[in-house]
């Protein structure tokens, strides 16, 4: 099938690659024309395992193409996938100019039937508000063209993409007319063998199910952070408690992990954005003005913790810190916990030795001018003459280092596990000082 996909940022690029890879005609568009020069030689702009290889092999045999020109865009594919980013508004709502800018110029350039899928996660009502700016071009043209409008939110992970999107949990698809979903279901069969993973529902419905999602997934794990700080003041240990109830499958093993709060550039944003359209709709969602207290509340633990053990004043201290990226296998820095804590090391008057294996770059743009953070090497490097090393991310290269060589180059053997990667008993037993979360 022919597809094009408006947008190449995470999800846009994702899709349209996966697309690809399964024998589709694709051609993606973005605005921005570094991204579109550097995709058309092959490369990323992002890390994703994975993703480089398979835009490659696609490119290569030309399934994959990328175009700056709108025309070329809303002429080739049948299927207009809609991927633009929807930030955060100043009042927490999500911004729907990129959207409607999107919807806007295929109303000005189809010539004939198109399916047009918003993939980005929108508020809900996005669909019947595409389809009355494409009324509005078509009108100002003074053509009538029969098209569809639906709504297909995406439930991949970041680090994990291509594997998400490839084998999904399920694909929702939200739409009101048949044709629709007819030519949805065709374009998923690859992607959906086995058993049935299409779940069809109106677009309203489908619009909703993506944010309760990202909502539901936030709210277990700021429930686990506010467990752990309880379980601390208890001499409990959270991750005996995480085994204990994630064991009953009602409740399941997955995000019950307690850590140095949630970030990313979804949950935040999803949360606020549902409860603003709870506000506008005359409703509350008390859960998640807690989830949202927490999860800021836990971005400031590891600081607590440092500060209880070392002094309130930082100054003259040095802090290695292991991990930048909001998560592992990603170099996406968007409300990082890390972020938070650099900046209130800073702001005590420490030093930061910092090293994440692929986000170094990004943090080198977001901190360019603070002298007081120094980029290291490696991970050993980092550590050279530091008070204590600080973990943030649970990159799989942090989980068993040589803690002799740690305890070496620290100044002082203490660590702060802002992610529970260590085993206390056998980190005490190698003679460090051990901090985590939720746990004795
Ligand atoms: N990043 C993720 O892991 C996931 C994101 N989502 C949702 O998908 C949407 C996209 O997210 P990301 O891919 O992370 O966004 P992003 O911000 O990384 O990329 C968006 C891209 O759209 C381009 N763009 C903006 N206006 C355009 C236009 N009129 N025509 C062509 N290109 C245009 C931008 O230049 C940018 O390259 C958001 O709504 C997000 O909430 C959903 C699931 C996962
Ligand atoms: O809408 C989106 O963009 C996506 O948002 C999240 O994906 P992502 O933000 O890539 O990352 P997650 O793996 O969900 O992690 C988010 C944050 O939660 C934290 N987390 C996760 C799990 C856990 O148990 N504990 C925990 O603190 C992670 O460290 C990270 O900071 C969802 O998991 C995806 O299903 C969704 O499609």
């Amino acid at each position: 099938m022919k597809i094009s996909v408006i947008g190449t940022g995470y999800v846009g690029l994702v899709t349209g690659t996966c697309l690809a890879e399964v024998g589709n005609d694709v051609l993606c568009l973005d605005v921005d024309v570094n991204k579109i020069n550097l995709l058309k030689q092959g490369e990323i702009p992002i890390y994703e395992p994975d993703l480089e290889d398979m835009v490659r092999r696609n490119v290569s045999v030309g399934r994959l193409r990328f175009t700056l020109d709108q025309a070329e865009c809303t002429d080739h594919g049948l299927v207009q996938f809609i991927a633009v980013g929807t930030p955060p508004d100043e009042d927490g709502s999500a911004d729907m100019q990129y959207v409607t800018t999107a919807a806007r110029a295929i109303g000005q350039n189809m010539q004939d039937y198109k399916l047009i899928v918003d993939k980005s996660t929108v508020p809900v009502g996005t669909v019947d508000r595409v389809r009355g700016v494409i009324y509005e071009e078509l009108a100002k043209r003074g053509v009538e063209i029969d098209f569809s409008v639906a709504s297909n939110p995406e439930f991949l992970k970041e680090g994990a993409a291509v594997d998400d999107f490839m084998r999904p949990d399920r694909i929702v698809i939200g739409a009101d007319d048949d044709k629709a979903i007819e030519l949805l279901r065709t374009l998923y069969t690859p992607f959906n063998r086995n058993h049935d993973r299409l779940v069809v529902m109106d677009a309203r419905s489908a619009e909703l199910t993506k944010y309760a999602a990202n909502a539901m997934l936030a709210t277990r794990i700021s429930f686990m952070n506010e467990l752990a700080l309880l379980a601390e003041k208890l001499g409990a240990d959270i991750e005996h408690v995480r085994r204990g109830i994630g064991s009953d499958p009602r409740i399941g093993y997955h995000f019950l992990y307690a850590g140095c709060g949630y970030g990313g550039s979804c949950f935040p944003k999803d949360v606020k954005a549902l409860q603003r359209t709870a506000r506008e709709n005359g409703t509350g969602l008390k859960i998640l003005e807690a989830v949202e207290a927490v999860n800021a509340r836990q971005k400031e633990v590891l600081l607590d913790k440092i500060r209880a053990r070392f002094g309130s004043d930082l100054s003259g201290k040095t802090f290695a810190l292991w991990g930048l990226a909001f998560k592992p296998n990603t170099d996406d820095m968007r409300e990082a916990p890390s972020r938070m804590l650099i900046t209130g090391l800073l702001a005590q008057g420490a030093a930061v030795s910092a090293y994440d294996p692929v986000a170094m770059d990004e943090t080198k743009r977001l901190f360019a001018s603070e002298p007081g953070l120094k980029l290291a090497n490696s991970s050993m490097s980092a550590l050279e003459g530091a008070d204590a090393l600080i973990v943030v991310t649970e990159w799989k290269m942090f989980r068993s280092p040589d803690f002799s060589e740690i305890r070496r180059k620290l100044r002082n053997a203490v660590i702060f596990d802002g992610r529970n990667i260590y085993d206390p008993d056998s980190i005490r037993t190698e003679g460090f000082e051990y901090f985590s979360i939720g746990r004795p």
